[in-house]
């Protein structure tokens, strides 16, 4: 058996223009929170759509003894949860009942009290449980953001795909959400593979990230792979990695490298 996600030779686009060429990552083991980071257009949302199975693509993507591009429906939608980029619509229906259906779309067999259990427990350690009968159309962007998590947590997908989940969240919601991220993964042995532009956040709460710039700039955890080197690569900035009062490496930018973004710097 072979455990966790392995990800080798992807290649992914939209008609002609491929988008992702040849990508290979290391193997990510069960229980681990990846950041996707790069630039605009870099192809993180591309990676996750490809291994959603949202977009074609040719390549080995496989998710413990399961090979991603040869899921049934059903079961793609209990082994793999994704989180678009954009914030869930507005709608009539009230929160509890979009968790609902996402949970008996998904699991058909559970009851009615496990499936309202299940739903009370993700809203309440997403601390979002007043939300429950409130219609989706009365909910702020940043709550609705909250709400298209806990649609993906409901089901405990063992793979989630979360494209930019703290995009629409204040500060507080930020580190909350990403909390419980991180403490799915923990507790269920389950991969999160997360874009996210928020580096220090990356660097507080993944395990690894992977820098995507024109192909792979850089893997590892995050201390190790994000040095000034690669954030210059990768963004085109001049930045440091510092370490603050608490004794955790912060990233500082200094401002925009003039002629960096195409530089060939030799990174470890
Ligand atoms: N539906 C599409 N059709 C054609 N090209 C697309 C489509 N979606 C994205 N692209 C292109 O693919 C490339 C990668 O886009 P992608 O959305 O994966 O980047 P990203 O890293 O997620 O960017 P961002 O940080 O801005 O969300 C970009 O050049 C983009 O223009």
């Amino acid at each position: 058996m072979t455990e966790g996600l392995h990800i080798a030779d992807i290649v992914a686009g939209y008609g002609r223009r491929r988008v992702i060429d040849g990508l290979t990552l290391p193997p990510v083991p069960p229980g681990t929170v990846v950041g996707l980071i790069g630039a605009n257009g870099s192809g993180k949302s591309t990676l996750l759509k490809t291994l959603a199975g949202l977009i074609g693509g040719t390549g080995h993507t496989r998710l413990g003894d399961h090979d991603l591009r040869r899921l049934s429906p059903a079961l793609r939608a209990r082994l793999v949860g994704y989180l678009p980029q954009t914030v869930m619509r507005p709608s009539s229906l009230a929160v509890y009942e979009v968790l609902l259906s996402a949970l008996r779309a998904t699991w058909p067999e559970l009851t009615r009290a496990r499936a309202d259990q299940r739903i009370e427990a993700v809203l309440a350690d997403m601390a979002v449980t007043d939300l429950a009968m409130r219609p989706l159309g009365a909910l702020s962007g940043g709550q609705r953001q909250m709400i298209g998590l806990a649609q993906v947590l409901v089901r405990a997908p063992r793979l989630m795909l979360l494209d930019e989940p703290t995009s629409a969240l204040d500060l507080r919601w930020q580190l909350s959400v990403l909390e419980r991220v991180r403490g799915e993964a923990r507790d269920r042995r389950a991969i999160a593979l997360v874009a996210i532009h928020d580096i220090n956040l990356a660097l507080r709460f993944c395990d690894r990230v992977v820098v995507l710039g024109e192909g792979l700039i850089a893997a590892g955890p995050p201390a190790e792979a994000l040095t000034p080197a690669v954030l210059r690569r990768a963004f085109g900035v001049t930045a440091r990695i510092e370490t603050c009062s608490h004794g955790r490496p912060i990233v500082v930018t200094d401002g925009v490298a003039a002629g960096a973004i195409r530089d060939q710097e030799d990174i470890p």
